[in-house]
């Protein structure tokens, strides 16, 4: 930058703003020119900076984050839940965090999906009225014990106590069950369309294997491989035009004649009927099948869900279920503040434990590491192994994503989620302190028991640090679209001056 000295001809603004003050003295003048050499150091470092950043940009070096947490199936302690096992019961919450960055950072994609997570719904739907089917088998089976399908093997029955006998069916009630068998097919149709081939028969024998109960009757679950295009199987075809013409459009081919939104339609009251029926909630507590602390449940929006023109809320694809295998990479281009895009790759794995060898490849080049360790669990256990429990399980797995050599320069941000699971089981009188024995008799509160487990996270992570480095750790309840977005706001601007540091652009 130089200066000149003002002349009579020179009014430009700026000139006149920079120039030297008339009278300057020699001491006023060299401090003046240190000034102006420091200034113009640090301006040509933020322009170095920027090509650095933009240099880094062309060069696509994306943000590389990777969703973690255990997730495999689980059993209640209550040893009537172990029998009525469902892998669902224990599932984290990455997809779902996967879907809150999507809805907020790719709007656009997360809307072009509505169609395939009515299917996921509606399967969702499906699978909650076959397992209150089931229940009414049972209740059947255990009224007629001279019946060909006499529950000998059914243990669960069996070892139910005399006052908690299973309710008595009535005509009506069997009738219901008859006119929702439809529902069993939709199921059935929907898991096919949904599901690699395969897996049909690997999850239904690994159930069989399990337990002595007909596979045909026990709650399967159905998951995509990352591999698959399951996304578009239930799209309409629409051209680009059209889709941006009319982008109240959801893409839903309502007349898609193995569209299932038409048996749902036919069965709607009858499902409701039988989701309201006394004697069904009575038969479900007896079993103590809780579907409505299951992910994907849907029966209290039945009405709303069995329309014919039915089209998912953000809230309502947040909640639909479908597990993960294997490993799913979604790209996004983000903005942060004012700073240039960058490509961002986030990879979210299947959390079974025979999975978790597949996680190891990943930890050699990723920038951050979001866990989730769901504090919900904390009474229940895992089904490999029934003595332990799984917010012990979670703890064990944290304390070795902490203390990994590979990751020590890793962004670790965790996730203590399914609060609000936390808060409903409390406050239903279930003691934290029957199953986390070290919490002794401290108040049975959200508060104290999520500030306890905060700090026993935290605590892993502090011994676990050679050097020391910061406990990012949220509270979170990943469904809730409001919360989560602040969260994942705060969590993207630290990725992204992390891996800005690392590679000295900051
Ligand atoms: N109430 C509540 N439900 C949640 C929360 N987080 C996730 N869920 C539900 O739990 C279910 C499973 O969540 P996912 O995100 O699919 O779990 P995941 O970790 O991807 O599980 P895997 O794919 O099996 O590894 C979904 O139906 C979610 O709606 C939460 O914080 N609160
Ligand atoms: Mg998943």
């Amino acid at each position: 930058m130089t200066h000149r000295s003002v002349t009579s001809e020179d009014e430009d603004p700026l000139t006149l703003a920079i120039a030297p003050p008339p009278n300057e003295t020699p001491t006023q003048r060299d401090q003046r020119l240190a000034e102006e050499k420091k200034a113009k150091e640090i301006s040509d470092s933020i322009d170095e900076e920027i090509n650095v950043q933009r240099l880094a940009e062309k060069k696509e070096n994306p943000v590389k984050v990777l969703l973690l947490g255990q997730s495999e199936s689980g059993i209640f302690l209550n040893p009537l839940h172990i029998l009525l096992w469902d892998s669902t019961f224990n599932v984290l919450g990455k997809t779902t965090t996967l879907k809150n960055f999507q809805l907020i950072n790719s709007p656009k994609a997360f809307k072009a999906e509505r169609a395939s997570w009515r299917a996921v719904i509606q399967l969702n739907v499906a699978r909650s009225i076959r397992i209150i089917i089931d229940a009414m088998t049972r209740a059947q089976q255990a009224s007629s014990p001279n019946s060909p399908l006499a529950p000998d093997s059914l243990d669960d029955i069996s070892i139910l106590d005399s006052e908690n006998e299973l309710p008595t069916l009535t005509a009506e009630h069997l009738k219901l069950k008859m006119r929702l068998s439809p529902l069993l097919q939709v199921e059935e149709s929907l898991w096919r369309r949904l599901s690699p081939s395969s897996a049909f028969e690997s999850e239904t024998s690994h159930l069989a294997s399990i337990t002595n109960v007909p596979h045909s009757t026990r709650p399967k679950e159905v998951y995509v491989q990352s591999s698959m295009a399951w996304k578009s199987t239930f799209s309409r075809l629409l051209s680009t035009s059209t889709r941006s013409s009319v982008d109240s459009d959801p893409g839903i081919d309502f007349d898609d004649p193995k569209d299932p939104g038409v048996i749902l339609n036919n069965c709607a009251e009858d499902m409701i009927k039988l989701w309201h029926d006394p004697t069904i909630r009575n038969l479900l507590n007896v079993l103590r099948i809780r579907l409505e602390d299951t992910p994907g449940f849907f029966l209290d929006d039945l009405e709303r869900i069995t329309e014919l023109r039915y089209v998912p809320s953000d809230d309502d694809i947040l909640k639909a279920r479908l597990k993960t295998m294997g490993v799913s990479e979604h790209r996004f281009v983000l903005k942060t503040g004012n700073m240039v895009s960058r490509d961002w790759r986030v990879f979210d794995v299947g959390g079974a434990r025979s999975l978790r060898a597949a996680w190891a490849p990943f930890f050699e080049f990723i920038d951050a590491i979001i866990f989730l360790a769901p504090l919900s669990c904390f009474d229940q256990s895992l089904v490999e192994d029934p003595s332990v429990n799984r917010l012990e399980d979670s703890i064990l797995l944290w304390r070795s994503i902490v203390s990994n050599q590979l990751l020590q320069k890793t962004e670790l941000i965790l996730f203590l989620n399914k609060c609000d699971i936390l808060e409903a089981k409390l406050e239903s009188g279930i003691q934290f302190s029957k199953w986390v024995i070290s919490y002794g008799d401290r108040p049975n509160t959200f508060e104290g028991t999520s500030k306890y487990m905060k700090k026993k996270f935290g605590t892993i992570h502090k011994h676990n640090s050679p050097t020391p480095r910061t406990f990012y750790c949220h509270f979170t309840s990943v469904t809730d679209i409001k919360s989560t977005f602040q969260i994942l706001e705060n969590v993207k601007d630290l990725i992204v001056r992390k891996s800005l540091t690392d590679s000295h652009m900051l």
